[in-house]
């Protein structure tokens, strides 16, 4: 299938600091992930391909809108979900009506379709039994579900979820993989993540950000791939030409960079490759 998220040139300015400084991009149908360090730009994308953040230059189109548009950017608005970074929580609600009010808010305006529909999405982040709580009495990570679950109404075709995997448990997180490679098949998931194993375990494509520009857009295998030569496992700590060391759970040193004295290969993963393609200055983490 086609392109259903395109960026072009795509600028964004905060004073004197250039955060978007020309991305460009175009995503299809599957789960792309988004990786980038601190500060990189990828909340400043993901609201501008949202429609909540208007960039400054540049061209984006959302199924075929442009949402600089109007009355396009009301088209993205239905046809879209979006977890925000920092979502605002209405304390006082229950999870029901926390869910039950964006609905309104996306226009399902038929009673018995919406109750149908904010069950569906509650069952769906494994928060049904907890519809009747109030959102000041859920944990972090049930809230971040519940962040979750308002994306999915309307069952979307394009789904923005900005790093949708913080404060999850490992089992909650699993679930979370389970259910987004399902929402892949057919619709665009774009997902802003530290998490180079949720990149690993689900995405088709893998985008890198990093100072507001796109260094790496491929296959997360292709970004392991391009470490390959470059990760190294050694008895003894290297003592230079290495980006990158810890001591590992057996005792040995495993190291990005040149080679240390006695060092075998090892096997790259997507997180030697994204840091070595950030090109990071030394530093050791023993
Ligand atoms: N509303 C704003 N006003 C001024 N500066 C901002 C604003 N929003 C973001 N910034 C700055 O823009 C830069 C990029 O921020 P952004 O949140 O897009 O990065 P990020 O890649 O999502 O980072 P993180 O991984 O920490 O979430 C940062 O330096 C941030 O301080």
């Amino acid at each position: 299938m086609g392109t259903t998220v395109s960026v072009r040139a795509l600028t964004k300015e905060y004073g004197r600091a250039r955060v978007l400084d020309g991305i460009d991009l175009a995503i299809g149908p599957g789960v792309t992930g988004l990786l980038g360090p601190n500060g990189a730009g990828k909340t400043t994308l993901l609201r501008c391909l949202a429609t909540t953040l208007a960039p400054d230059g540049g061209e984006i189109r959302v199924l075929g809108h442009d949402p600089a548009d109007r009355a396009r950017r009301i088209e993205i608005r239905r046809r879209l979900g979006y977890l925000p970074q920092d979502p605002g929580y209405y304390p006082h609600f229950t999870a029901f009506e926390l869910v039950d009010y964006v609905a309104i808010l996306k226009e399902i305006t038929d009673r018995r379709t919406r109750y149908r529909e904010v069950r569906r999405v509650l069952a769906e982040v494994d928060l049904a039994d907890r519809s009747q709580t109030k959102v000041r009495k859920l944990s972090g990570g049930m809230r971040q579900r519940l962040a979750f679950a308002q994306a999915l109404l309307g069952d979307p075709d394009v789904l923005i979820l900005d790093e949708p995997t913080v404060g999850l448990d490992p089992e909650q997180r699993m679930r979370f993989r389970a259910l987004v490679s399902r929402l892949g098949e057919g619709r665009t998931v774009l997902l802003s993540t530290h998490q180079t194993e949720d990149v690993a375990a689900l995405c088709e494509l893998v985008v890198v950000q990093h100072r507001g520009r796109v260094i790496f857009q491929g296959a997360p295998r292709d970004i392991a791939a391009a470490a390959k030569g470059q990760v190294w496992l050694s008895e003894s700590p290297p003592d230079g030409g290495s980006r990158l060391f810890w001591r590992t759970a057996d005792g040995r040193y495993r190291s990005l960079g040149d080679p240390p004295p006695n060092a075998v290969p090892a096997d790259p993963t997507v997180e030697d490759g994204y840091l070595l393609l950030l090109g990071e200055p030394a530093e050791v983490a023993a």
